[in-house]
Order: C-alpha cells, then structure tokens, then sequence
C-alpha cells in the first residue's frame, strides 16, 4: 500500500509553559479530508503551522507525500498549498496582483490563465483589481482560497475556510472542495469551528482539546457512539468533558436505535 498523504507522529509543540500540541498522531490517505476540530486554543492552527514548515515541532515527526517534512520541506511545499484566515495577502496589492505574485512563486505554468479561470470559479471578478486592504472578510477568504489552489495542489490544509462567509456562500465553498477533491484527488486537511461542514465534507474527525487528540474517527462513527443526532452535540460533550475519550457514555445510556 502507498504511504499516506500525511503522517504524523508524537508531534508536540511547546511555547514556553504552555503545551499547545501534545503527541498528536495521524495519518491521511491519499484523497481523504481530514477534519480538526477543537475549540478556542486546542491546538488546530499550532498543528497546521507544523504541517507547512513555519514551526519548529518541539518533538516528533512529520511525513507528507513521502518527504520528511523536518528534513526535506522545500521538495513538497510547491505540491502543497494553505489558506488561513489569520495570513493576510499584502494589501496594497490587488487580488490579481497578489495571485500573480503566488502563481511566480509557485511556478505555476500559464498564470493569466489560471488567474482567471480561478477568479470565475470563485466569483472574483467584481473585486479582481480592487486592492486587498479594502475587500470585505469574505472577499478576502475567497481570495485565499484562489492562492490555495493557484498551483493545483496535491494536498490543502485550510484553517477555517469558511470563516466570514454568508451561508450561501460557504455552501457554495464547501461544493466546490468537494469537487475539487473528487476531480483531483486532493487530500485535505481542515480546521473548522463549523460542525456541520466537518459532517459534510470530512472523511475522519480528529477531536482536539489543550493540545491532545481526545477522540477521533468518521463523523457517522462519532455521532453512532455518542448516541448524537449532530457532530456540534458531540463537540460540545467533549468540550465539556463530557464522555470524553475512548467512553461512550450516551450510547450506554441510549441504546443504538434500529
Ligand atoms: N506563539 C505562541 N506563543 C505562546 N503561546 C502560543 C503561541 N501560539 C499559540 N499559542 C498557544 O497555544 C495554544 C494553541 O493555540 P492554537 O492557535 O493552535 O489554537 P487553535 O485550536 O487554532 O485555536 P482557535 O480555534 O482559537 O484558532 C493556545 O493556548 C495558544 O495561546
């Protein structure tokens, strides 16, 4: 079998006293998208940060598309891409401006064409040549989201992709991950506040909390074994600690029904 797309293991940061990641372990097959969830402070960007390069890990090691991330980063970085809502693109640019910058910096081939083909599939044209600084939060998501994908990347780690996006919007971002993935084969990994987006296009949940994975598996799975009708219901028994772990506490108390 092939090695997965991700593998991580005893991966932990430390900022000074704090312990922001804490033995995380995982590994994403090639395709699958893999949700990370937790609330405020549990871990998820710190971990991203990890993946990518930009941190330091304290501990433990990182493998992504079969390269040792610690060792080899620069072989991978350009067969991988991120959006975040915390990286602002530079303001004064333009979205094309900074998508032209990226696209240089990626190599991709033919920029003018990917540029504009992303800015119809991601409805840019309105605000394609208005300077960053001065677009709405969720214009300036949807830019994100074009960097991310300017060089086709094999694998997409999105921190919040839907933060700031009205309702009709996000839904329209997440179908079009959805197609994105099924067309390429892309795999990724995604860190959201929003339960139901992590249910719709998330094959395996890891659930964070201060650092360490509490519990983790496909979101029918995590709803089934905490007798949960939503995976938000299922977040907030482990926020609350309630069950938490490998227990099952609202199975044993109601039975599977069927
Ligand atoms: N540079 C830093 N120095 C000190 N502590 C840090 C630093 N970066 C993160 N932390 C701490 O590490 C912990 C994890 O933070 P992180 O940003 O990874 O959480 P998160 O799950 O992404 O939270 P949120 O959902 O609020 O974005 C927090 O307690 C945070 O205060």
């Amino acid at each position: 079998m092939s090695e997965p797309v991700i593998l991580v293991e005893g991966l932990s940061k430390r900022f000074g006293p704090v312990i922001a990641v804490d033995e995380l372990g995982f590994s994403a097959p090639g395709g699958t998208v893999i949700g990370l969830l937790g609330g405020n402070g549990a871990g998820k960007t710190t971990s991203i940060a990890m993946l990518l390069g930009l941190l330091i890990p304290t501990s433990g090691s990182i493998r992504i598309l079969g390269e040792d991330m610690l060792k080899h980063r620069y072989r991978v970085l350009a067969r991988m891409n991120f959006s975040s809502p915390y990286v602002d693109l530079p303001r004064r640019l333009t979205p094309r401006q900074n998508l032209r910058v990226f696209a240089t910096l990626y190599g991709v081939a033919d920029p003018t064409r990917r540029i504009a083909e992303l800015g119809e599939e991601l409805a840019l044209g309105e605000f394609m040549d208005r300077p960053c600084g001065k677009l709405s939060a969720g214009q300036k998501t949807r830019v994100a989201l074009a960097k991310a994908l300017l060089n086709r990347p094999e694998l997409l780690l999105l921190d919040e992709p839907t933060a700031s996006l009205d309702p009709d919007t996000a839904d329209w971002v997440r179908h079009y991950l959805e197609t994105f993935r099924k067309e390429t084969g892309a795999t990724i990994l995604l860190a959201s506040h929003n339960m139901a987006e992590v249910e719709r296009l998330c094959s395996e949940v890891l659930m964070m909390r201060r650092g360490r994975v509490v519990d983790r598996g496909k979101p029918v799975d995590l709803l089934r074994r905490y007798g949960r009708a939503n995976l938000e219901e299922v977040f907030l028994d482990i926020a609350r600690e309630r069950g938490h772990g490998v227990a099952a506490p609202a199975e044993e108390a109601k039975p599977e029904a069927g």
